[in-house]
Formats: C-alpha cells, structure tokens, sequence
C-alpha cells in the first residue's frame, strides 16, 4: 500500500475525527500525544475506545511511557481498532521492546531526538518495526536549529534515518510542514522529501492531502519512462546486450528494477484511488 500522506488528527478533537473518515489520505495518525493537551488525555483515549475501521488505515501514537499516560495508552490500545502503534521520541530499540512486550500490533517509530538520529540503524532493525516517521519539530527544537524553507539544519537527521530505514527496509515517512497557509511552501517540502527518497509526508491538515498524494507518487511521465525502459532493456537482452539507452540515458538491470517499482507504486495508488 501508499503511504504518501499520513494526516495526524487529535484525538480530542471530535470535529477532526469526524472529518478524517472521508478523507483520502492514506493513513491517520489518530493522535494522543503532543496534539492532545495534558488535562484532554483521558477523553481521547476514550475517543478512540470502540473506533470502526471506516477510512484510511490507522496508526494510534501514544504518549511514552516515560510520561503520566503512557501505561494507559497502552492498556486502552485492547479496546481500540488500529492497523498499528506509533511510538514518540523513540531513543534506542530497548525503547520499542518495552512497547512491543504489551502489544501485538506493527510498531511504528517517531525519530525525533538527537538520540534517536544517532541510534536509527538499530532502532529500524527492530524486528517488529514496520516504519518510522520523522519529527522535525522537536528534531528543530532539539537541535536548536532555525527554521528554513530548504530544511538544512534538518538534512543530516534526516538523510541518516533515511538511510537506515531503507537499509532495514522500513518505510520512511517525512515530517510535517508547519506552514498552513503557504502552500508554495508545503509543495516544495513535499518534492525534496520526494527527491531525498521518502515514502511519504505526515500531515497537519487535510487541506495538505492532496499535495502530498501527488508528490509521493508517480506522474504519467514517470509511468511512461518506466514502461519505456523496462521495453528497451528486454529487446537488449533479446539481442545478448545488458545495456540499453532510453532518452539518452543508460538503463541497466537496476533501472529496469527501479522501474517496476515504480510501475507497482502507480498500480497500488490506482488500485487505492478505484481508477
Ligand atoms: C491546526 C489545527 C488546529 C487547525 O484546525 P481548524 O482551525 O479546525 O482548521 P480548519 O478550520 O481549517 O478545519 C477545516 C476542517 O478540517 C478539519 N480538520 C482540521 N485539522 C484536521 C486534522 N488534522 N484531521 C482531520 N480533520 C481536520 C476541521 O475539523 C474542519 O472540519 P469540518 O468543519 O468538518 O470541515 C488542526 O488542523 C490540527 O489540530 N491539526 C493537527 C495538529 C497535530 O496533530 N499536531 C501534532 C503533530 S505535528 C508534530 O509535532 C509531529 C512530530 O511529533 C514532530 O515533533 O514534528
Ligand atoms: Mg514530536
């Protein structure tokens, strides 16, 4: 499946909850952490007591349990519907073990902390993790970085998480843009997460839904090139060559590789769109 656009919505907000049944984001991150205020906990946990499954896949992020609430997240999760668990401010693999002994869910993890950066390749090796997401705003508040539309106080974090979630083979999903009102902003977010190799952007907003879906996945160019690629190469090797050239470019085995995924990445968003 897509995981192009993974909208948080609060828990305790029921307006929000309402909303996100129609929406078409590919996955909800049903939130009962930092968007929840202290004295609200109690109320969204019980929001999400009972949940149908209608809409997109979710993940519940609870709050640590290093906190007040964490043990009763926990605990509730027995009663709430979830395709996973989304655990913040994760620091090692240790971290995730003490979720993963009291629930039998996928465990996604929030990197989020200098040492969650600097511990990423064993935390993505973690056998039950399916993915993790990137918290750039505390990442930013840590760091003590300034915020800048090219994140660049934010790259190497970033990149290193990136490169150890695809090297355990998890998903990868891109931090949020805080910029509500500047979709020039939000657009140009989404296509260097794109461009870096992210799966995905977690989302504020469902009015960021759409440009999410359409950075994240592949355009008719793209689906076009691939088709043309994979049909060059195949008549190279009818003819005993291991190289072909599309558009002036080689294409090699690894191309044609890439260009199937591509092609199965278009597939699964078609598939998910009912095109
Ligand atoms: C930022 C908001 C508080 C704005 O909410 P609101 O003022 O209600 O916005 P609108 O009036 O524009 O809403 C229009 C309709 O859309 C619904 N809505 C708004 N936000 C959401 C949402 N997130 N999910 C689902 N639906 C949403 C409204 O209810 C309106 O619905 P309707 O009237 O029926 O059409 C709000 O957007 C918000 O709370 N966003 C989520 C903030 C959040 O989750 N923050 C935590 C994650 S960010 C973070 O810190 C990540 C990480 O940890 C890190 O460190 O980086
Ligand atoms: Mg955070």
């Amino acid at each position: 499946m897509p995981f192009r656009s993974m909208l948080y919505v609060p828990a305790s907000n029921a307006r929000a909850m309402r909303k996100a049944v129609d929406l078409d984001c590919d996955a909800l991150i049903l939130d009962l952490e930092d968007a929840v205020a202290p004295a609200a906990k109690a109320a969204a946990r019980a929001a999400l007591a009972g949940r149908d499954e209608t809409g997109s896949p979710a993940l519940v992020r609870i709050n640590g349990l290093d906190t007040p609430w964490g043990d009763a997240d926990l605990a509730a999760l027995a009663d709430i519907a979830c395709a996973g668990v989304l655990v913040p401010k994760v620091g090692s693999p240790t971290d995730l073990d003490a979720v993963a002994a009291r629930v039998d869910r996928p465990l996604w993890a929030m990197i989020e902390t200098l040492a969650g950066v600097l511990a990423a390749a064993g935390i993505c090796t973690h056998p039950r993790l399916e993915g993790v997401v990137m918290g750039t705003n505390d990442l930013a508040r840590a760091l003590g970085a300034r915020d800048r539309p090219d994140r660049m106080p934010l790259m190497a974090a970033l990149q290193t998480t990136l490169l150890a979630a695809r090297a355990a083979g998890v998903r990868a999903i891109d931090g949020v843009c805080n910029a509500l009102d500047d979709p020039e902003r939000m657009r140009a977010e989404c296509a260097q997460g794109r461009d870096m190799g992210f799966d995905g952007k977690s989302l504020i907003h469902p009015a960021q839904i759409a440009a999410a879906n359409a950075a994240f996945a592949p355009d008719a160019a793209e689906i076009d090139r691939a088709r043309r690629r994979i049909a060059a190469y195949q008549a190279a090797q009818d003819e005993g060559q291991g190289v072909a050239v599309v558009d002036g470019e080689i294409v090699e085995a690894l191309h044609v590789a890439t260009a199937r995924e591509t092609l199965a990445l278009a597939e699964a968003v078609a598939a998910k769109e009912g095109r």
